[in-house]
């Protein structure tokens, strides 16, 4: 006699209380697994396995959350992935009763011994050929398992569903190869932001083919429930699966949802794939991984809360301690044992709650099935594969990597502590450490661990040591206590590429060489003296801009190109006394130009993975180093262009003793040529070319950055540009243009400019350098060859310095002289390294801001807010260009027609 056992339904399920909050959500599968659980009550206490101790217990039950059971697990939701507790008790309870139990197997023997029948025929009728073993078994297993879900074949004589059944079987090899706790990404997340690994792409795919083609069955049994048809009609009790739990869902459909039943129909399909012998080959070598609950003793030791848990299956089964010759394979050791399972030493199927509920339905197949090919056909082998034993292997690999991972990690915090090093951000990864912490705008994220960890931070960027400040106190030791020994800069690539092997001014380390560099670049260029003979080449080009704005008033205006033109042709009447664009001038070469300054900040900086992570190199990553010498080539040819010219120039007779400006100010390319003629040696091309690039890269893009976030705050806050307007009507009027000695009478123009470099500091991490030798920051040690990073972004916006730090209120800086506030306002840098283009920058920025002011009135072309986004790159860039439409105010009007 056939006995089905049901459930009993409880009215209300009491423990819906303990829910938490995450699975009251409305995401469908949980919803609807809970409500489930509201109907199945728990009166049947699940037996406390024997030999697992109260403590281990804590261990077992939970699921960590990995990326398998995220995507095929229903997030969290399916019995295999569920977390401990009542949803997936319910679950499993349901699983256990309507398919997996005694007397469900019983009930359906039939089907098992038809199949292995159907099966045995085949074989008959195939007799003597080569038969692929794995396919049998797959073929035989899908048979029985899906006549007891959905009341079908796959495989055999007329059946038409050798498609799908192909289809099933690549999602079952690919839930195989996906699932459990070898997805490398599931312990480095960084993995998934450098788009290494894409398994999480391809759990989401396999989700989707996994959950459509159970979804397919569910619709073609109602399909053929409508049309009248039914599966197995010959007993009621026969019922399949599907049937249980579709009759359930009419009756219940709020709590029985489709998604519900497709989590439970995937179940069997992945517990019962079982071909292999169980104890050499277990199918599970590290069982499925679980977690732990809430701190428990193992071994003696404490194991916190949040562990994961994998059992060594494998290294178990073959351990030489407990089974004699465990790699022979000695069917005699087992005579007179009973069951699968012996003690901890023998668990195929697991133990304890999480254990397979699958184990009575395969041993039954397995069972079955050896057992009637054996009894009816003579085998003989065509080649010995070694199978299981390699998967069983690599993961036992795994298990070790992961063991010495978390030692090493945690060896090495305790080792910063000892050692006296700064606090440094937990966990510090092997290989990539605190990489996995990182991403754009990198001043941004680095603010944030600041605030996390504290102001003095020594961080693992993959291979570099560096420390990261973030309060005026610790970038003031750094910077004039430290100042010398910080005065090196770090070997980034870019230094080698566009540095000249480290040799220009920006990236070379501190000695005689940059010595030399820094004082001619100061004295040539730069120094008080030559920034007030070339004002006439500042307020010349400004002029020609205003006239040009002028002439295109109320049209839309690119401002960053505007600004980027302004400061080049400056710079470049400094340097070789032409100017590059506007009207009159080679707009081509400006372009080419712009394109190569705005290369070198992209490529730039201290943000290059390959320079953290040389093993990069050896694969090809990126292929920087291959852009960083194309760009370079680029910016050489063009300055040797302007080079030859000059010294053509000067070699004709015309160009002697002529400075080439017309002004009777000799240029820094003529003085640079003169040093040549008296040094050749030293004074190369390479090194005069390489200090023009420094020069120019270092001005536009800073300079033209700053003028464009100014106007940009300016246009979001009409009632300061007002202000502004007023300053200037009531100091200077309108009866000659702003000139550079008029910019001291503006004390509220300077307090913009203040505002705009504290919110928006050119250099916001200012200039990588690094530590000649080992010194103490903050009373810690910082060793040799440290890279140090200043965040002066986060400085400049600390709330703990700064009133409202993010808000636009230049009325801060009234009163206050100067750019530099201590060190709590330090755009251009401080101590030896500290921007030498500071005053000519302050200048630029101060007469074209005044001038613009001055001449017109200024909107946005579609009246609306500026948008503020922060692009990538090294000096803050703005993430769209401002565009902006200007009128020529009234009272300039008669000035302005002069032009
Ligand atoms: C608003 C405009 C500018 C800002 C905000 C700015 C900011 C900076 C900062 C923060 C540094 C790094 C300082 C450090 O490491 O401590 C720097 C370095 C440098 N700046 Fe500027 N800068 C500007 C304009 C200019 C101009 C116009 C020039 C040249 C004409 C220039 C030439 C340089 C050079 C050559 C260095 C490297 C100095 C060295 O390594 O010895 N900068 N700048």
């Amino acid at each position: 006699m056939l006995l089905i056992m049901q459930p009993p339904l409880p009215p209300q399920n009491p423990l819906f209380t303990e829910l938490s909050p995450k699975s009251q959500t409305d995401t469908a599968p949980y919803f609807s697994s809970i409500l489930v659980l509201a109907l199945f009550s728990l009166s049947l206490p699940l037996p406390q396995p024997k030999n697992v101790s109260p403590e281990t217990t804590l261990f077992l039950p939970s699921r960590p959350q990995l990326l398998a059971g995220k995507y095929l697990g229903y997030d969290f939701a399916s019995v295999s992935w569920a977390p401990l507790g009542n949803h997936w008790r319910n679950l499993r309870r349901i699983s256990s009763l309507e398919i997996l139990s005694a007397g469900r197997l019983q009930i359906l023997s039939s089907i098992r011994v038809d199949e292995v029948k159907l099966l045995i025929r085949r074989l008959f009728s195939d007799e003597n050929q080569t038969v692929e073993m794995k396919s049998v078994f797959f073929e035989l297993t899908l048979n029985v398992m899906m006549r007891i879900i959905a009341g079908k074949r796959y495989y055999g004589d007329n059946v038409a569903g050798v498609e799908e059944a192909k289809k099933f079987k690549e999602i079952v090899e690919d839930t195989f190869r996906y699932s459990g706790a070898s997805n490398m990404v599931d312990f480095l997340l960084v993995l998934s932001w450098f788009g290494i690994g894409g398994t999480e792409k391809k759990l989401k795919e396999l989700h989707v083919k996994r959950d459509s083609f159970v979804q397919n069955l569910i619709e073609e049994y109602r399909t053929n429930a409508e049309n009248g048809q039914s599966y197995d009609s010959d007993d009621s009790k026969k019922k399949t699966f599907i049937e249980v739990l579709l009759s359930l869902q009419e009756k219940e459909p709020h709590d029985y949802k489709d998604e519900t039943i497709k989590s439970l129909m995937l179940l069997p399909y992945l517990h019962c794939i079982i071909n292999e012998t169980l104890r050499m080959y277990p199918a599970g070598p590290l069982l499925v991984p679980h977690e732990s609950s809430e701190e428990c003793m193992v071994g003696g030791f404490r194991v916190p809360r949040g562990t994961m848990l994998l059992v060594n299956l494998w290294a178990i089964h073959n351990d030489p301690r407990i089974w004699e010759d465990p790699a022979e394979f000695k069917p005699e050791r087992f005579e007179g044992f009973q069951g699968v399972t012996d003690g901890f030493k023998l668990m195929p199927f697991g133990t304890g709650r999480r254990s397979c509920p699958g184990e009575a339905l395969a041993t039954r197949v397995v069972g079955l099935a050896l057992g009637s090919l054996i009894q009816c056909y003579d085998w003989e082998r065509l080649k010995y594969v070694r199978y299981c034993q390699e998967g069983g292997a690599s993961n036992a690999m795994i298990f070790h990597i992961l063991l010495l991972i978390t030692f090493w990690v945690v060896a090495n915090h305790f080792r910063n502590k000892i050692k006296n090093l700064p606090p440094t951000p937990f966990p510090t990864l092997p290989i990539i450490g605190h990489l996995y912490l990182l991403k754009q705008p990198l001043y941004r994220t680095l603010s944030k661990i600041s605030a996390r960890y504290g102001p003095i931070l020594l961080l693992k960027l993959g291979s570099r040591r560096v420390l990261l400040v973030s309060s005026p106190s610790a970038a003031e030791e750094c910077l004039t206590k430290n100042d010398i020994t910080f005065a090196n800069r770090p070997n980034l690539l870019v230094g080698k590429h566009l540095g000249y092997n480290y040799t220009s001014l920006l990236w070379a380390s501190y000695g005689n060489h940059w010595r030399n560099l820094r004082k001619i670049s100061s004295l040539e260029i730069l120094s008080t003296n030559r920034l007030q003979a070339f004002s006439f080449a500042r307020v010349d080009e400004m002029r020609s801009l205003i006239h040009r704005l002028y002439r295109s008033q109320n049209q839309i205006v690119d401002m960053k190109s505007v600004f980027f033109e302004l400061i080049l042709n400056v710079i470049m009447r400094m340097i070789g006394g032409k100017s590059y664009c506007g009207e009159k001038l080679k707009g081509v070469e400006s372009k080419e130009f712009r394109q190569i300054v705005a290369e070198s900040f992209r490529l730039g900086g201290a943000s290059n993975l390959v320079d953290f992570l040389p093993v990069l190199r050896w694969i090809g990553y990126g292929g920087l180093e291959k852009s960083l010498l194309v760009l370079q080539e680029k910016r050489v040819r063009f300055m040797q262009r302007l080079l030859e010219e000059h010294k053509t120039k000067m070699s004709s007779d015309e160009g002697k003793d002529k400075n080439l400006d017309g002004q009777g100010k000799k240029t820094m390319i003529e003085v640079l040529l003169s040093l040549q003629e008296s040094e050749p040696e030293y004074y190369t091309d390479d090194i005069i070319i390489s200090l023009m690039l420094v020069i120019l890269t270092a001005a536009t893009d800073t300079s033209a950055g700053t003028m464009e976030w100014a106007m940009s705050l300016l246009l979001n806050n009409p009632d300061v540009l007002k202000k502004a307007q007023t300053e200037i009507d009531h100091q200077i009027g309108s009866d000659h243009f702003i000139d550079e000695s008029d910019l001291a009478k503006l004390p509220y123009l300077h307090c913009i400019i203040n505002e705009t470099l504290r919110l928006y500091p050119a250099g916001p991490l200012l200039l990588p350098r690094q530590s000649s030798e080992e010194c103490m920051v903050g009373g810690y040690r910082i060793p040799r060859g440290t890279m140090l990073l200043v965040n002066m972004w986060a400085i400049q916006h600390d709330p703990k310095i700064w009133e409202d730090p993010t808000e636009f209120k230049p009325e801060r800086f009234e009163g206050f002289e100067g750019v530099r506030d201590g060190f709590k306002l330090m755009p251009f840098g401080a101590g030896r390294r500290s921007c030498p283009g500071e005053g000519l920058a302050l200048r630029m920025v101060g007469l074209a801001l005044g001038s613009l002011i001055q001449c017109f009135d200024w909107e946005t072309p579609d009246k609306r807010m500026v948008d503020m986004t922060e692009g990538p790159g090294l000096t803050l860039p703005k993430a769209h260009s401002l565009q902006a439409k200007c009128r020529p105010r009234p009272t300039m009007l008669k000035l302005l027609s002069q032009l």
